[in-house]
């Protein structure tokens, strides 16, 4: 599995201000969709191109455009969402599809509750956005799903992942790619994150 583990200056400070016990929804929610949309530029470097020719403002002239790349975000509900406006602000008019799992507090195990994938899924590029790998289970039960809908290129953007999950997730599915700000020292004896970010959902949506 390609891990890429995104070492830039700007995303060590971001997830740095994140960890910030006492850090406010607001806050919390700039960054996620700051490191997100960093994330995004890098995952999105082997984007190919292909050369048109437009009218510039001297006459005609070849420019790069992006070749023929169909794009759906997969937020994983909830956190997910937190991240999908970074990755919306370079890619616009990416489709959305949606997926709900919960992580089961006793057992850990991911309880999917809520899916609607767009119907092309197979034609494109998925690229699957939640803050925390912590076991694996959420991300590869995602990913589980969008293969049993013929998805075959997947890229996921996660802010903190676990050793735990990563290992989890390259088991389970080789074939995808990982990009993370961060990969974390280990899990707790409740399946949380070391340090981490603590409970990523309940930052972003001011819960408790
Ligand atoms: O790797 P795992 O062990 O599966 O844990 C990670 C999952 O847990 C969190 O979601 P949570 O279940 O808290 O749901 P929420 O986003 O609705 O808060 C997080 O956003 C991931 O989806
Ligand atoms: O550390 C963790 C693990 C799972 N979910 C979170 O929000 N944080
Ligand atoms: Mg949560």
């Amino acid at each position: 599995m390609k891990v890429v583990e995104v070492k830039h200056p700007l995303i060590r400070h971001k997830v740095g201000l994140m960890r910030e016990a006492d850090i406010s929804t607001k806050r919390f929610r700039e960054l996620a969709t700051e490191v997100g949309s960093l994330l995004t530029y890098e995952a999105t470097a082997d984007f190919e191109t292909e050369k048109v020719t437009i009218d510039g403002w001297n006459g005609p002239i070849e420019v790069e455009k992006i070749k023929g790349k169909k794009v759906t975000v997969v937020p994983i509900l909830r956190a997910g969402l937190g991240m999908m406006d970074g990755v919306l602000e370079h890619i616009p008019s990416a489709k959305i599809s949606v997926v709900g799992i919960y992580r089961d507090e006793e057992t850990l195990e991911p309880v999917p509750y809520f899916d609607k994938l767009v119907s092309n899924v197979e034609e494109r590029v998925a690229i699957v956005v939640d803050p925390m790998l912590a076991t694996g289970g959420s991300l590869i039960a995602t990913i589980d799903l969008l293969k049993s809908r013929g998805c075959k290129s997947i890229k996921a953007l996660i802010l903190v992942a676990a050793p735990e999950g990563v290992k989890a997730l390259e088991e389970a599915h080789p074939d995808i790619e990982l990009y993370t700000a961060s990969i974390d020292e280990c899990l707790n004896e409740n399946g949380y994150i070391l340090p981490g970010l603590g409970d990523a959902g309940d930052k972003i949506f001011g819960t408790k």
